[in-house]
């Protein structure tokens, strides 16, 4: 089996007179954290936007695990093997977060979404081992005594949390994370670095966009650094925080630094 989780080369995407990426690649390994940063209008979330299926590129070459799979929906590709969190966080607020949780994992299950909504003998039977497994994910994440709860009900970090859990329970190939520590403080920071590092640790790989560039050069593996749409540096933390485009990229007039 290839070692290579995601390879996806030649993205280009343009939104009317605007260039947002061109011709964006990256290769990410198994059991990489692998931090995508950037500048304010950098690129960043179009680029995550059209790897999991959200925007239609332009152009680009997109492979899991050493099969091409095509961007085209959302669904196609959690089915493929990318499950992904949000900036702003979609949860089934009137859920429970054990219930969240059971959707995630329902795209795995053979009696499906369908058989879910329609509560098919087939699903029945598959539920309670969904829920044994979904209070695991749960448990896993640290929110396990909240799995009765409301998912508005939980806090901001808890609800971030939640959405990994979820996306964890499609027992996905890549899971990409849209800015996970947003409007953490630092307690919730720790606690979530150390949660990445536990599921990078249990043989998960990991896509992050992250505003937090102390978080990205602590936990990741490899970085690529866009701006102005196009990819200026890629390589380990310690050599792209050193590298004079990004230095300047980071520091040059007109761009809001983070
Ligand atoms: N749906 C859209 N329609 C038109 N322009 C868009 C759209 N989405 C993004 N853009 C533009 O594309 C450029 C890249 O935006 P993008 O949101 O990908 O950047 P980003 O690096 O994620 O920024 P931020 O750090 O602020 O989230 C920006 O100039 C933005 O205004």
């Amino acid at each position: 089996m290839t070692n290579t989780v995601l390879r996806v080369a030649n993205v280009s995407k343009r939104f009317g007179g605007l260039q947002a990426l061109s011709d964006v690649g990256i290769t990410i390994d198994r059991g990489q954290v692998y931090g995508l940063i950037g500048p304010n209008g950098a690129g960043k979330t179009t680029f995550f936007n059209v790897i999991t299926g959200l925007y239609t590129p332009d152009s680009g070459v997109f492979e899991l695990e050493g099969k091409a799979y095509k961007p085209s929906a959302v669904h196609e590709v959690a089915k493929a093997g990318i499950a992904r969190t949000f900036q702003n966080i979609r949860l089934f607020a009137d859920m429970t977060a054990l219930e969240n949780v059971m959707v995630g994992r329902h795209i795995r299950t053979r009696s499906g979404l369908i058989g879910a909504v329609l509560r098919t003998p087939g699903f029945k039977h598959e539920e309670a081992a969904i829920a044994k497994r979904a209070q695991e994910l749960l448990d896993y994440v640290g929110i396990g005594k909240y799995a009765e709860f409301k998912a508005r009900t939980l806090s901001y970090g808890d609800q971030r949390r939640l959405e990994i859990a979820r996306a964890l329970a499609t027992e996905p190939k890549l899971i990409a994370l849209d800015e996970p520590a947003a409007g953490m403080n630092a307690t919730e920071k720790v606690v979530l670095r150390e949660l990445i590092d536990r599921i990078r640790k249990d043989g998960r790989t990991i896509l992050l966009i992250e505003h937090d560039v102390k978080l990205v050069m602590g936990l990741c593996d490899r970085v690529t650094v866009l701006d102005y749409g196009k990819q200026i540096a890629e390589g380990a933390p310690a050599d792209v925080q050193r590298n004079e485009k990004v230095i300047e990229a980071y520091l040059g007039a007109g761009h809001k630094t983070h």
